[in-house]
């Protein structure tokens, strides 16, 4: 029996939890929140529509009990507050990084072999924190946001080209922050062809540009940060685990000299599959994307120190 956890039953963990009950991607998925009923009643709610959507999966909802999420496959760690219009993602640390560490803690006791899908924000210092505070090997801990900043890279080069989202391919690496992402539009294809071969250099700029800042334009609209597409990616990420998919999906992880970096978790393109991390694919970078990856990650780097002042490391 496959089975997968979403701790935090917000925006960001009911919509995944959904995704995940809806595609059969697990056996049960498991709900968990702080707040008291909010899980059990979102878990209900949703399986009130199995019998109208046709899904056979067992949603279960708790109030922090942990004892429920016991023998997870896989668990998303989506606690934690989300920014506000004119925020940035870097100035929530200060709460989420208590909550993600006792989260993260409290999951490790009851699903040991687990692999961990860390959400929350600032994601790449929150993937950090959660593997030097379990210790755990670095491919069982994987921070989901270029799974996310890739479908948005997608979905803004195939409203610029005028074509289906679905015949559009390109990543995002680097940090998951307005200023840190890194949209490969050199790598970008529209039916395998270059999508320089249909868009302006100007054209390829913008769209890089509403990528980066494509969080922050939802923010704006919804007065909270998005969560269909972000609950959406963490359960591709889930299922391309759970299914052994062997996928490349930008995620970040912690790297070891792979991209010039060494103790940092940013965003690289991984084969997923059932061990989590499978492997790192290391992109032939030219000098302007490999300054721009160098500049991302110190400006994670910068974000990680702030974990000793707030007291999590
Ligand atoms: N990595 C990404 O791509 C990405 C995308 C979207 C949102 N996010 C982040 O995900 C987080 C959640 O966003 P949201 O929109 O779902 O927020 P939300 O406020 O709707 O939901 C967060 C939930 O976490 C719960 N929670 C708080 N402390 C908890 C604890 N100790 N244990 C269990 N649950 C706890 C809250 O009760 C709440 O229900 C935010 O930090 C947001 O910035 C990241
Ligand atoms: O923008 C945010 O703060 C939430 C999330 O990281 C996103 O990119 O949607």
């Amino acid at each position: 029996m496959s089975k997968v956890t979403v701790v935090g039953a917000g925006n960001v963990g009911a919509t995944c939890a959904n995704v995940l009950a809806f595609n059969e991607v697990a056996d049960e998925v498991v709900m968990l929140d702080v707040k008291e009923g909010v899980s059990e009643g979102k878990a209900m709610d949703m399986m009130q529509t199995a019998q109208l959507l046709g899904f056979d999966t067992n949603i279960v909802g708790c109030t922090n009990d942990y004892e429920k999420t016991a023998n997870s496959d896989v668990v998303v760690i989506t606690s934690g507050i989300p920014r506000k219009p004119g925020m940035t993602r870097e100035e929530l640390i200060g709460v989420n990084a208590g909550i993600v560490k006792s989260v993260a803690q409290n999951i490790l006791k009851y699903s040991p072999n687990a692999i961990i899908v860390v959400i929350s924000n600032p994601m790449d210092t929150m993937t950090y924190l959660s593997l030097k505070a379990l210790g755990l090997p670095k491919n069982r801990i994987i921070g989901m946001g270029g799974a996310l900043d890739s479908s948005r890279f997608k979905y803004f080069l195939s409203q610029a080209l005028g074509c289906n989202a679905n015949e559009v391919e390109g990543m995002v690496i680097g940090g998951h922050g307005d200023t840190t992402m890194i949209p490969l539009t050199r790598f970008a294809t529209y039916k395998g062809m270059p999508v320089s071969n249909f868009l302006s250099e100007e054209k390829l700029q913008e769209v890089a540009a509403a990528t980066m800042v494509g969080g922050a334009t939802l923010t704006k609209l919804l007065g909270t940060s998005a969560w269909y597409a972000p609950g959406a990616a963490g359960a591709f990420v889930v299922e391309s685990i759970i299914h052994n998919q062997g996928k490349m999906v930008p995620c970040s992880v912690y790297l070891e000299g792979e991209y010039g970096e060494s103790d940092i978790c940013c965003g690289v393109p991984v084969i997923l599959g059932k061990n989590g991390i499978e492997k790192i694919v290391e992109l032939p970078l030219n000098e302007e994307e490999k300054a721009k990856f160098a500049a991302s990650a110190a400006a994670v780097r910068k974000t990680n120190a702030a974990l000793h002042e707030v007291g999590a490391l």
